[in-house]
């Protein structure tokens, strides 16, 4: 065989040696034919699988080496550039498979069909006349919003765009649409009566509670034409005290009106039940399961000094909420709530719902579990329509993604993975001197430059840094300097209310020259109580004009069009962490800045660096 081998190669003698060009030249071959044209690239709606399959892979330096090498067989030696000089900086962190949706023949404008009459009109008074669907919102409405309300079948999607894209619509419309169509149709049979109180059609999980907040109230504002109910599963409308366990008739007496008086006087009694919850996994597990359902019981039998007191047993509290009319339910930042820390929350969630409609999901156990993968999937089928939006699709998520819900349909905008295109980056060497004196001096030249742009006008800062004690000594600093700010980490005391009364007084006060005022909340704490001369720009020593944080507000919250710069202050961790920290400004197509601090010279700036070469990568 081998002596046959031998005589095949006609190459000279010197020359046998060399691994024969044949197999890469016809292999090359076989990949330029299996390329597809970019015209006809499959839609992304189809299954993820199939999808990969069909594409053909992104030159890499590999193919492109190999080619070279086999129409230039002279050149065998010419050197080949390394695998990392060329590959994408961020391969390791994102899965860079994904494609975007082809955007053709998708709609322009929002129009009635697919929308409903009264939801159109909601639309309109939210985003105005002008406003035109973002690419991830005509995919949904392509897409999406066709669905019945009937059909019987089930959707499963993944809804993937950049920040500040508009992604809480693009999953709103439709699921709001469904459930008016659904609750419209003659022949449909009544909900049947539900055990607890509250019984909702829908559930909007997100990972913060500030974001349940902002989106509850979001989706509040589509439901005027259509009339459903929404309600924010929050701190602020749950019992504050585990002895007073009055979560749903607290909540029915908030948001139900049933005992207000309406301005005829005469009482209105509102029978609507709540149709869309929105909270975090932990916040809807309570409901579900009672509150302190997770806690450990003290065992009182294991107390060795018999003198001591006996740690009390405490009550779990009742189930609140049912799940048994649960026809929807989207995972707002899926990347968050189907990470390590999250996961079993959101699973658990997802299977009770499913046990709850009748139809149990069959759980996995360890030894099946580590043999699942995208190569032998374990598909899981819900018996409910399920929506995922994510901003960033990591690695972890599209293993995710492949090995339980291969057949998901993935819907992703072209500039998926990207900076929004309105964000400009800018980069800030550290001096050698005081960091938090850098942090001050930019902040001042931001607003110098403000005064003479913006007569007057100052925007808001949000500052990131990567721990809690750097965000509270960068607070203390710049109070000290007459920068009047405010400071949240996750344990700050504003945060305990559930309100976002916090977010509220730093972004929503405007005085009449359109800068922010202090005039409630935070905001008046912070200037005594004082409003600043209408005139005059608003006082950065009195008004709050910064605010500073860790990544707990990075994900998902809109602070547009207040905040115009975001300082990333710290090293980002990764850069899916930079892509959504500085995602906060630079929103719907609204100008913003994203500024860098690192160091660029000496020890040190290597990592400042490969910042800049990455950011570099997601800026393009
Ligand atoms: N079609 C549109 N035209 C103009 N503005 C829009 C449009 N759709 C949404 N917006 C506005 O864009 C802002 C960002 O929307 P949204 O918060 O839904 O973005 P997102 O994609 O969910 O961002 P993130 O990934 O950070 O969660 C909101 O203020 C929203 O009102």
């Amino acid at each position: 065989m081998a002596r046959r081998e031998e005589s095949e190669d006609r190459r000279p003698r010197g020359e046998r040696n060399r691994p024969s060009l044949k197999g890469w030249e016809q292999s090359m071959k076989n990949v330029r034919q299996a390329r597809p044209n970019t015209e006809d690239l499959p839609d992304y709606d189809q299954p993820w699988r199939t999808r990969k399959a069909e594409l053909w892979k992104p030159t890499t330096v590999d193919n492109y080496g190999m080619r070279q090498a086999a129409e230039r067989p002279a050149r065998a030696k010419a050197p080949v550039p390394s695998r990392t000089q060329v590959q994408n900086p961020l391969s390791d962190e994102f899965d860079l498979s994904s494609r975007a949706a082809s955007t053709q023949e998708l709609a322009t404008e929002f129009t009635s069909p697919p929308l409903m009459e009264g939801l159109l009109t909601s639309v309109v008074d939210v985003l105005g006349p002008h406003a035109r669907p973002t690419p991830i919102q005509a995919l949904s409405l392509k897409h999406l919003c066709t669905k019945t309300g009937d059909s019987g079948e089930y959707v499963q999607c993944l809804l993937a765009s950049e920040t500040g894209s508009g992604k809480s619509m693009a999953y709103l419309l439709p699921m709001l649409q469904d459930l008016k169509l659904s609750e419209l149709q003659p022949d449909a049979a009544p909900a049947p009566p539900s055990q607890l109180q509250l019984a909702p059609r829908a559930l909007v999980l997100s990972p913060t509670h500030e974001l349940s907040r902002q989106l509850s109230g979001f989706a509040k504002a589509l439901l005027h034409g259509i009339k459903l109910r929404v309600l924010c599963a929050s701190q602020a409308n749950l019992p504050s005290t585990p002895s007073r366990n009055v979560t749903a008739s607290k909540m029915s007496k908030e948001l139900d009106f049933d005992d207000l008086l309406t301005q005829e006087g005469a009482q209105r009694k509102t029978s609507r039940p709540v149709d869309v919850m929105v909270g975090t996994p932990a916040k809807i597990l309570e409901l579900v399961k009672g509150r302190g359902w997770d806690r450990e019981q003290p065992n009182i039998e294991d107390t060795w000094d018999k003198d001591a007191p006996k740690p009390r047993k405490f009550t779990i509290g009742k189930p609140e909420m049912g799940l048994d009319r649960v026809e929807w339910i989207v995972v707002d930042e899926a990347d968050v709530l189907f990470d390590p820390d999250f996961q079993e929350h959101t699973n658990m969630i997802l299977s009770a719902i499913a046990e709850a409609r009748g139809q149990p999901i069959e759980l996995l156990d360890e030894a099946a579990r580590s043999k699942v993968g995208p190569e032998n999937p374990a598909p899981v089928n819900y018996p409910f329509n399920l929506l995922l939006s994510t901003a960033t699709i990591p690695s972890a998520l599209a293993w995710y993604l492949d090995t339980y819900h291969p057949a998901l349909l993935r819907l992703a905008s072209p500039h998926l993975h990207h900076l929004p295109k309105t964000l400009k980056t800018e980069y800030v060497s550290w001096t050698s001197g005081n960091r938090n004196a850098d942090v001050e001096r930019q902040l001042r030249a931001v607003w110098h430059e403000e005064t003479h742009r913006q007569a007057g006008r100052r925007s808001k800062v949000l500052i990131f840094c990567n721990r809690s004690t750097k965000v509270e000594d960068l607070a203390r600093y710049l109070d000290a300097k007459g920068v009047a700010n405010v400071a949240l980490t996750s344990t700050s005391e504003a945060r305990k209310w559930g309100s976002n009364h916090h977010l509220d007084g730093f972004l929503k006060v405007k005085d009449q020259n359109g800068a922010a005022e202090a005039s409630s909340g935070e905001s008046a704490a912070a200037s005594g109580g004082q409003a600043p001369a209408a005139t005059a720009p608003a006082d950065v020593s009195k008004v709050p004009h910064v605010m500073i944080t860790t990544s707990l507000l990075s994900r998902g919250l809109d602070f547009s069009p207040d905040v115009k710069h975001v300082f990333i202050v710290d090293e980002p961790r990764n850069m899916i962490d930079f892509l959504h920290r500085a995602g906060r400004s630079g929103r719907a197509g609204e100008q913003g800045k994203v500024v860098v601090f690192g160091k660029t010279k000496g020890r040190g700036s290597d990592k400042t660096k490969e910042v800049r070469k990455k950011v570099r990568a997601l800026a393009i």
